[in-house]
């Protein structure tokens, strides 16, 4: 059974990748397994190390979109690409948009050890 922790990486860690163009959404939305089943709407890929990301743990506790208390922001802005489902796109076809953007992002955390589990929000 995949863990919290492999399915935050499979979902959201791309350290060496950058969207060379606007097809980089489709391929990898595809190859990290999100288009199966139904076309995930919404999914943020994180261009810095995983280390780094791992770090965000260490920041102070925030609340999440949940309500849940276990989230943390980055203290710095990283390069992120927002995956997001285009309207006219329909399953199995999921077409996206690619947006390539810098900012801080919001994990929510959990474990031991405590590592990224859940993308909650890009700020
Ligand atoms: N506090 C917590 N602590 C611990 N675990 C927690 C906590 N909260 C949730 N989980 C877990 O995570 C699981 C999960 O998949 N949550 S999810 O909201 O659907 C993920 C969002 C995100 O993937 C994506 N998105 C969204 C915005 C954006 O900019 N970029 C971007 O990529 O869209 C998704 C839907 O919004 C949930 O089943 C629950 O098990």
């Amino acid at each position: 059974k995949e863990s919290g922790a492999m399915k935050f990486q499979r979902q959201h860690m791309d350290p060496d990748g950058h969207p060379s163009n606007s097809s980089y959404c489709n391929q990898m939305m595809r190859r990290r397994k999100m288009t199966e089943g139904r076309c995930k709407p919404v999914n943020t890929f994180v261009h810095e190390p995983l280390v780094d990301v791992q770090a965000i743990c260490l920041q102070r506790n925030i609340t999440c979109k949940n309500g849940q208390p276990n989230c943390h922001k980055s203290s710095s802005s990283m390069n992120i690409t927002d995956c997001r489902l285009t309207n006219g796109s329909k399953y199995p076809n999921c077409a996206y948009r690619t947006s390539q953007k810098e900012r801080q992002i919001i994990v929510a955390c959990e474990g031991n050890p405590y590592v990224p589990v859940h993308f909650d929000a890009a700020v």
